[in-house]
């Protein structure tokens, strides 16, 4: 029976030993005619998937990038999620992959089966339709209409998750607001029933987007496919309606839902997606939105309890703000321009600790880069997160220091949002949610970290390890604030 044992493992080795020295002899004599990045492709389809993973998941990806460019350089080959790819990063790596048009932006298999087809996964003429419709729907015109409702939803949420309570564990509960906002905004007034019952969901499809997209009971991916089926029958149900109601309305304007807009660009003949692509491309945007912007506000609260002087400066600014408008009015767009400091902050904290990491593209031909050959149908993969923590573009790259940002960064050196033409198109309406949500936390809490020793993972998102508990005080000011609240209606 043992010997059975040993001489079947044997057997394994041997035969993955046979198939690695294939699989790699195979990529050399195929791409004998190229100058490939130096690296290697690692074991067959794996590489250095589980590897990065590992890494992620204990907060050490940047080490894990900073020890591969040490040993290979700022440009490298590797095997990740079953694609040869190769690793780029600096700043001219930064310029490379957002402005080159022979590279087009690409989503794991896990992402583009979770959120279907949605702007994520479309390329060529359908793209640009759906680009440009994102980009109407969340130009700052439209954003400046979105404010009042942003603000309800903070002070609504406040009033019932914050005000009253000794602790709060900060991730859970952000993202429970970020999904309240994007989906009140995008989903207009039926949107109760998916930010209410859906966010593990959100949460659950959110985990599933770095994972090997093969549908195996109780793994990541599966959970994440079921959780994605819930959602999507969810919108399907309140896109139908929206369909219904603008058909018996003629000449119907978006009350600035998504769906409505989308409907209302159809029947002008701006694009001809299908209700089932509005549905995927509204998935998409509350995907988009969610777990980046809450990431976003769970680090500044815990930069802020660590920086005295900062929060100190930023409730001046915020206090002054209050000072010239009625208690109960709600926040404005002109406010939020206001607020330059507290945006500092932001900025800081999306350097030190970017909800998105980096980049993936794929080549549509063969590509040259500082000498080196990229074949066509491989992946690029730019990890910006490095170029933030570079002394040689942000001096003291470990310390936290928004004045910083009183000069702008290096080109192509800070790129949280992206760039080129798949910059976050949501970037204007993250600025606005972040900062009127910090504005009131700011203005009526004072807050301390119940575990001072808690690392945080990439889960992919940035994400403490035990969510982030903290102890909570209304401010004296405070006081006023919440009877003010009380009388428009928030509690
Ligand atoms: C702090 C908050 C946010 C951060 C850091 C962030 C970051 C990013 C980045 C880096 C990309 C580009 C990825 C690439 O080029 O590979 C991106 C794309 C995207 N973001 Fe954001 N985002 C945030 C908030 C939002 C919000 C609030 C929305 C929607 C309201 C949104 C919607 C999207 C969409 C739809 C895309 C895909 C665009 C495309 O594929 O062309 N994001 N985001």
């Amino acid at each position: 029976m043992a010997y059975s044992i040993l001489l079947g493992a044997v057997l394994v080795l041997l035969v993955a030993a046979v198939v690695q020295l294939l699989y790699k002899n195979f990529y050399r004599l195929y791409y004998s005619a190229y100058k490939l990045p130096p690296g290697n492709l690692g074991v067959p389809v794996i590489g250095s998937t589980f590897s990065l993973l590992r890494a992620c998941r204990s907060n050490t990806d940047d080490q894990w990038f900073r020890d591969r460019i040490k040993n290979y350089g700022p440009v490298s080959t590797m095997s990740l999620f079953g694609s040869p790819t190769v690793l780029l990063a600096g700043p001219a790596a930064n310029h490379f992959i957002f402005g080159n048009d022979g590279l087009i932006l690409t989503q794991t298999g896990a992402l583009r089966a979770l959120v279907g087809r949605s702007v994520l996964a479309l390329t060529g003429s359908e793209l640009k339709l759906v680009r440009s419709a994102l980009q109407g729907y969340l130009k700052p015109e439209m954003v400046r209409r979105y404010v009042c409702k942003i603000d309800h939803e903070v002070r609504s949420h406040i009033e019932l998750n914050w005000v009253g309570c000794d602790s709060v564990t900060v991730l859970p509960t952000v993202r429970r607001l970020s999904l309240a906002i994007i989906c009140s905004v995008v989903l207009g007034q039926e949107s109760a029933t998916i930010k209410e019952g859906l966010c593990t969901d959100f949460v659950t499809l959110g985990k599933a987007i770095l994972s090997f997209p093969v549908n195996i009971p109780f793994t990541r991916f599966n959970k994440g496919m079921a959780a994605s089926a819930k959602i999507r029958k969810a919108i399907t149900n309140i896109a139908n309606k929206r369909e219904d109601s603008l058909l018996q309305e003629a000449n119907a304007t978006s009350d600035n839902d998504f769906i409505s807009y989308m409907l209302i660009l159809r029947s002008q003949g701006a694009h001809s997606l299908t209700l089932e692509d509005i549905v995927d491309n509204t998935m998409g945007l509350i995907v988009g939105a969610h777990e980046t912007t809450s990431a976003l506000i769970t680090f500044m609260i815990r930069h802020l309890s660590n920086e005295p002087d900062i929060l100190d400066k930023v409730t001046r600014e915020q206090d002054e703000i209050a000072r010239n408008k009625n208690p109960k009015d709600a926040l404005t767009w002109d406010d939020v321009a206001k607020m330059k400091y507290m945006w500092k902050v932001a900025m800081e904290t999306l350097r030190t600790i970017p909800p998105v990491f980096g980049s993936f593209r794929t080549t549509t031909k063969d590509i040259e880069y500082q000498g080196y050959h990229i074949p066509k149908g491989w992946k690029v993969f730019a990890a910006q997160s490095v170029t933030h923590m570079d002394s040689q573009f942000f001096h003291e790259p470990n310390k936290f220091n928004p004045s910083r940002f009183e000069k702008s960064a290096p080109p192509y050196c800070y790129m949280p949002f992206g760039g080129g033409p798949r910059m976050c198109p949501g970037n204007v309406f993250a600025r606005v949610e972040t900062m009127v949500a910090m504005h009131y936390l700011v203005r009526q809490f004072r807050w301390k970290i119940t575990c001072e020793k808690e690392t945080y993972k990439r889960d992919p998102k940035p994400t403490p390890v035990l969510g982030l508990p903290i102890k909570l005080k209304l401010r004296p000011l405070a006081k006023n604030v919440q009877a003010n609240n009380m009388d428009t209606g928030t509690g």
